[in-house]
């Protein structure tokens, strides 16, 4: 095989057919070039079967071979390459190797280049692919060979780079007429293990008239074309360089050929000309650029609202920018959302774990939400056992996690995360509220997580471990950048000794053009002039259809999880349940001090036959329906709010709103009608009731006990609309006694409420009016407590007949339901703004 021997700078390679050169200015390619006119991964020269080609990668300043900016060409013997400027950009002299090719040739210039400062990487073994065999009869082949997915390796005849300059990690030869089919069970031809992907995800057909078509087969977490998804059970016709994505791996079509490139978390990343801008034209986040290879952990610091919050919203996606882009393995996470959000991990500022579960508990509901219906348990089970190792929790996993110490609750929520095998994890200030042991801890487990092959990016308040950051961004007042480079030449970069004095800077003079300082700088050629040279573009979103998280499992399967892991916190708060029992006693048991020998029956003066109010029954009936109205409403009040957090990560992962919202309702409302019930039994039992109702018959206590029942349901709704309209659980309690309060006055029985224009028809939106009025016709209240300014005069609501009970029950249950729909529109308000929809 005829070599070639490349020289640069007066340095000299004899390039090796079986394999490709990258070039650039990544310290892990194999010809490092440092230069700013010269990309990051500028691009490859490769043997193509016939002859040596140079292939650049989308690089900012162009690849030229005789003064013409090339994207792939034939090199020969004599050719001069320059890159980054067509005259005097950094220039590659081609000619013949003297004899042939040997191995061993090349060491001593490795060795040579290396003394020199020129990086090269090891020549790893890299496997040649064999010639595909062709066998129609069998239809799909299994791969003819596994190539490692690394820089450097082969890359078959023709092909151009999708992902960056990953190699295939494997080919699937096909034939005609034949269908292959995708998934993780072991009977499909290509089989993926994946959790992601369903048992049977997806099939190519390579149709007889040589067209190629990709069908989904009812996936769980969708398979995508071009990063888009496509249609559940629809079928797509496919060209070359097409790229279809199935849970981690995507496929290309090369001539008669399939690659596979398995995205194993060694992926670039970068971020280009990022804006923000609020309404009112504020920009809070400006034209930030940077970019880091795979493997990498990034420390982003900055003062309080220099945008690092709206930064990460904006790199993963929850709130994009306005313009700008995100790159991730050279594919642009906006444009093909719907695939790539997948392999992003986010681990909030606040724990997204219920604390009162055990941390294997904590992680069996979270694998049984995000994984596809069709995996089983003891798939997840390996999964979570897997996780618990690598982050040495299994120590732990019996334990709840509010047993936990702080830096061991991160360490969960992050193994939540890695749970489905991001490739991205983004932390928002993990180590807040961390001693520095446990932040060294956590900033130790992220440094491990990167150099396992993840790309991690961590917004951290603490300074005292970012040297263990390959890369710091360092944000300034008004939401530019400030720096990005090594952490440790950082501080020397602004030219004070301690990060103390820096922020202090930031603060004194918040109006300094830090952006103009960091863009004049020579970090800025070294680290991010070639990422800014790309015009800024604007952002255009797929439509929202288009880029809503598949789910992964059924509505029902979600909501059935949710109660199942609703219970299972419920019933681990010992106190929390016993509160619950004794509530409902208490408010029940304090009515029966009443005049406890006074009945609930209408008073008619026997003499006279003229009646007389019956103060003890509205005044029992008061206490009762805002027994109901506390107690169903105190039970929701918090919920929302202390899950808030969780909730948003779940609904990022496909959590389906309505599913998570009807988990509350069955779970609290059963909770809250079975008190409503105590409350009633507890409060009528002892008193003086008709023989006969209007509706149950002799079940009259039933009867009256239903309204006080579906008040605490209704009221628990309202309590679930503060919950989701506060921003602090702090906010919750206020509200809660205000709710209360207005209830009692609007119940009827403190005053007569019909016949008072405006007030009446206001009390008709307040559940205690309904449950007062439900009960008050099979009392009789228009008798019990007449309208004494207006003799004569009846409200209707309390019409002592079947069809006004009927009337007030369908009205208060009316309310439940129109709180559940105005609670489902104020929680759409705390997701990420691409899921509201
Ligand atoms: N939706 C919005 N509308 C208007 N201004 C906003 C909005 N979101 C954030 N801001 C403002 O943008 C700035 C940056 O906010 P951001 O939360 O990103 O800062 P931060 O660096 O994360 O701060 P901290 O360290 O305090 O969390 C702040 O001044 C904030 O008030």
């Amino acid at each position: 095989m005829p070599e070639l021997v490349l020289e640069l700078n007066g340095r000299t390679w004899t390039l090796d057919p079986s394999r490709s050169y990258t070039l650039g200015r990544d310290p892990q390619g194999d010809l490092v070039i440092d230069d700013a006119r010269v990309s990051w991964r500028h691009a490859t020269i490769s043997w193509n079967g016939r002859g040596w080609a140079i292939e650049d990668h989308g690089s900012t300043n162009g690849t030229y071979v005789q003064g013409q900016r090339v994207q792939q060409t034939e090199l020969g013997a004599g050719s001069a390459v320059h890159l980054g400027n067509a005259t005097d950009g950094p220039r590659l002299s081609l000619s013949a190797a003297a004899g042939a090719y040997s191995a061993p040739a090349a060491a001593p210039q490795q060795a040579a280049a290396a003394q020199q400062g020129w990086q090269q990487q090891p020549q790893a073994p890299v496997q040649q692919p064999h010639a595909p065999q062709q066998a129609p009869q069998q239809g799909w082949q299994q791969p003819p060979a596994q190539v490692p997915a690394q820089q450097g390796g082969p890359r078959p005849q023709g092909a151009s780079p999708v992902h960056g300059d990953r190699s295939p990690t494997t080919f699937h030869q096909f034939s005609l007429g034949r269908v292959m089919r995708i998934g993780r069970a072991l009977e499909n031809e290509l089989v993926v293990s994946d959790l992601q992907v369903s048992r049977l995800h997806a099939e190519f057909t390579a149709t007889p008239d040589g067209r190629f078509e990709i069908r989904d087969l009812g996936s769980h977490n969708g398979t995508y074309v071009n990063g888009q998804p496509i249609a559940k059970s629809s079928t797509v016709l496919i060209g070359a360089g097409d790229i279809v994505g199935v849970g981690h791996s995507t496929f290309r079509l090369v001539g008669d050929r399939l690659e596979e490139f398995v995205d194993t978390g060694e992926v670039s990343f970068s971020a280009r000309h990022l804006t923000v801008t609020v309404d009112g034209g504020k920009q809070i986040l400006r034209d930030v650029s940077f970019g880091v290879p795979e493997k990498s952990l990034i420390g982003v610091i900055g003062p309080s609202g220099s945008g690092k919050s709206t930064l990460l919203k904006a790199l993963t996606g929850y709130r994009p920018a306005n313009q700008g882009d995100v790159l991730y393995d050279n594919r642009s996470l906006y444009k093909q959302f719907a695939e790539l959000r997948q392999r992003i991990g986010l681990v909030p500022q606040d724990d997204i774990l219920h604390k009162e579960l055990t941390v294997r508990k904590a992680l069996k509901y979270a694998a049984k939400l995000r994984f596809p219906a069709d995996t089983t348990e003891a798939e997840r089970e390996a999964r979570i056992g897997e996780v618990l190792r690598e982050l040495k929790l299994d120590i732990h996993k019996d334990k709840k996690v509010t047993a936990l110490s702080g830096g061991q609750r991160k360490r969960v929520s992050v193994a939540l995360e890695l749970l489905t095998k991001p490739s991205l994890i983004f932390l928002d200030e993990p180590t807040s509220g961390l001693d520095p042991g446990m932040d060294r801890d956590v900033m130790q487990l992220l440094r491990g997580l990167a150099d396992d092959g993840r790309t991690v990016l961590v917004v951290t308040h603490s300074v005292a471990e970012l040297g263990l950051c390959d890369k710091l961004l360092v944000m300034a007042p008004g939401g530019s950048v400030a720096y990005f480079g090594p952490p440790e030449e950082a501080l020397n970069f602004f030219g004070y000794t301690t990060w103390a004095d820096v922020f202090s800077a930031f603060e004194n003079y918040r109006d300094y053009d830090w952006a103009g300082r960091w863009k004049g700088s020579q970090h800025y050629q070294m680290y991010a002039a070639d990422l800014d040279a790309v015009a800024p573009q604007a952002v255009n979103m797929p439509p929202p259809q288009q880029i809503r998280p598949p789910k992964p499992q059924s509505w029902g399967s979600q909501l059935f999880t949710l109660i199942r892991r609703y219970v299972s916190v419920i019933a681990s708060d010992k106190g929390f349940m016993a509160l619950m029992l004794v509530l409902p006693a208490v408010l029940g048991a304090v009515s029966l001090v009443i005049d406890p020998d006074k009945g609930l029956l209408v008073n008619v003066n026997e003499q006279t036959g003229r009646i007389i109010p019956n103060g003890t029954a509205t005044t029992v009936l008061l206490i009762l329906v805002v027994g109901a109205c506390f107690a169903g409403a105190a039970n929701s009040v918090r919920e929302l709010i202390k899950e808030r957090v969780i909730y948003e990560r779940e609904r990022a992962t496909g959590l389906s709103r309505s599913a998570y919202l009807m988990s509350k309702v069955i779970v609290l409302g059963l909770i809250t009608v079975i008190q409503g019930g105590l409350v009633g039994a507890i409060g009528f039992a002892t008193r003086e009731l008709p023989s006969e109702g209007l509706v149950l018959g002799s079940m009259v206590m039933l009867e009256l006990s239903l309204p006080i029942m579906a008040l605490g349901f209704t009221s628990m709704m309202f309590g679930l609309i503060i919950s989701a309209l506060v921003k602090t659980a702090e906010k919750t309690m206020p509200l809660l006694v205000m709710f209360a309060i207005i209830q009692v006055v609007f119940t009827g029985c403190l005053f007569i409420l019909h016949g008072t224009v405006g007030v009446n028809e206001f009390s008709y939106l307040m559940p205690s009016r309904w449950a007062v009025a439900a009960a008050g016709t099979t009392l009789d209240f228009n008798r019990i407590n007449p309208n004494t300014d207006d003799p004569g005069s009846t409200d209707p609501l309390w019409d002592h007949d079947a069809a006004a009970w009927g009337i007030d029950m369908t009205a208060l249950l009316a309310l439940g339901a129109l709180c559940g729909v105005l609670v489902a529109r104020f929680l759409r308000r705390h997701e990420p703004e691409v899921m509201r929809k």
